[in-house]
């Protein structure tokens, strides 16, 4: 079977040619809505927000308030958090509804083999990881019981999703997992089986389990001091039914696949000074899968790059190296593998080195720049910026709403 998605500019242009704007406003709360699955593609550069808003406008103009617009919005306002938190986006925002000590910073056996007897819960992650995609409410549901029902700190829990999605996207997975833990919004998101029966198609449904009880409960017990009960021995600490794993119809779990710091394939090599002496040099990384910029030389070197600094707290699963690998291949058969100081070092007898700019490489990018700034025989170095699709807010905005009162879409 083919792969759900491939790294290729194509395929993103094929997905973008089918969505369908007002069925998404319509559907897209539910499992199987006219969502678009551009997310990979925008997380690794085949597309850009202006690109996708352009496109879609050109068939049917879209008014600033269309769902759709919006919901590109909230990915370019969780940039705009970004930008002015920096490294601070690992942090809680401000208080949950526990002290963050209440809450444990390890992934539950269970629901890593997708073994925690809530049917909701265990498809969701066989479909992370089978797909590397989730959709938005099922992303929802996950992070809702890993934090209110399991009292896993959103970050643990983050940083494992991060590393299976192919979308995984620093500032909307880190703060949407705040805006449910409640940390980054002013409530918490709490979700219950009625809710997945309204979403999600019957293999989802998860009667008679710790979810299928009301909201005021599920606000209790994620505010309790005590810890909720655990994992597959059938009962939350309310008495209420968990689901058993050997009466679960996806019978006993599955082994999680690995999240790597480092490619796993051989595709990837040391640099190589030699090939890049006395040329101009455009740096592929793995957020820039798109096309290379036109005007580059006839005798310009692309060289695709992955940056071990980049990758060292947020390791991916296999699946997301072989997505990058590939779409980087399509480009250019120069794949290195390297620190920054590596890179510099090698580069050093470039003529001229280019990238594009992009926040998940950009500090790397920026050491490997010093370095060569430091170096004797330094080469010229051109950072691009992708341009933007709203116009930037200066002052940091608390809230979406005040962002997007700020802001308007600049084509
Ligand atoms: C716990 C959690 C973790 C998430 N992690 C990520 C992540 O790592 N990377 C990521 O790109 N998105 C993340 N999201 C946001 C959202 O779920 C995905 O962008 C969306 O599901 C991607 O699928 P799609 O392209 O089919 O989206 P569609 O619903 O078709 O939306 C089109 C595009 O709009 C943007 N968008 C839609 N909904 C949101 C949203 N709620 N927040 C931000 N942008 C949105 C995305 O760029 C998306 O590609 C997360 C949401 C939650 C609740």
């Amino acid at each position: 079977m083919p792969p759900l998605f491939e790294p290729t500019r194509q395929a993103a242009l094929t997905r973008l040619a089918a969505v369908q704007p007002d069925a998404y406003a319509r559907t897209r709360n539910a499992l199987d809505g006219a969502v678009t699955g551009l997310s990979p593609y925008l997380t690794h550069g085949l597309l850009s927000l202006r690109e996708v808003y352009a496109a879609v406008h050109a068939r049917q103009p879209l008014d600033a308030k269309h769902k759709f617009v919006f919901e590109l919005g909230w990915r370019a306002y969780y940039r705009h958090v970004w930008a002015h938190l920096g490294p601070g986006l690992h942090q809680s925002l401000h208080p949950g509804l526990l002290p963050d000590a209440a809450y444990v910073a390890q992934m539950p056996a269970d629901v890593l083999e997708a073994r925690s007897g809530v049917a909701a819960i265990d498809l969701a992650v066989r479909t992370l990881y089978t797909t590397g995609y989730l959709h938005n409410h099922a992303r929802m549901w996950l992070a809702s019981y890993l934090v209110h029902l399991r009292r896993v700190h959103w970050h643990t829990a983050a940083q494992w999703m991060l590393g299976h999605l192919l979308d995984g996207d620093v500032a909307s997975n880190h703060l949407s997992w705040q805006w449910v833990a409640g940390t980054g919004s002013t409530k918490p998101y709490l979700f219950n089986a009625d809710n997945v029966a309204k979403y999600a198609p019957a293999p989802w449904h998860s009667p008679g389990t710790v979810i299928d009880t009301s909201y005021e409960a599920l606000d209790l017990l994620a505010r309790s001091a005590s810890a909720p009960g655990h994992g597959v021995d059938g009962r939350a600490a309310d008495g209420c039914a968990q689901g058993r794993a050997d009466d679960h119809p996806m019978g006993a779990g599955l082994s999680p696949p690995a999240l790597l710091a480092t490619p796993p394939d051989a595709l990837w090599s040391p640099p190589d000074a030699s090939a890049v002496a006395g040329r101009d040099v455009w740096l592929q990384h793995p957020w820039s899968l798109g096309a290379v910029p036109q005007g580059l030389g006839d005798d310009a070197l692309v060289v695709g790059v992955g940056l071990a600094e980049c990758h060292a707290q947020t390791p991916w699963s296999t699946r997301r190296w072989d997505f990058v690998g590939a779409g980087l291949q399509a480009q250019t058969s120069a794949l290195w593998w390297a620190t920054a100081p590596q890179l510099a070092e090698a580069l050093r007898g470039a003529r001229a080195v280019g990238w594009q700019a992009e926040p998940h490489a950009d500090a790397a990018l920026a050491s490997v720049q010093a370095l060569l700034a430091a170096g004797k025989g330094a080469a010229v170095i051109t950072a691009h910026a992708v341009p933007c699709l709203f116009e930037p807010v200066p002052k940091h905005c608390q809230s979406f709403a005040q962002w997007w009162r700020q802001t308007r879409i600049a084509l």
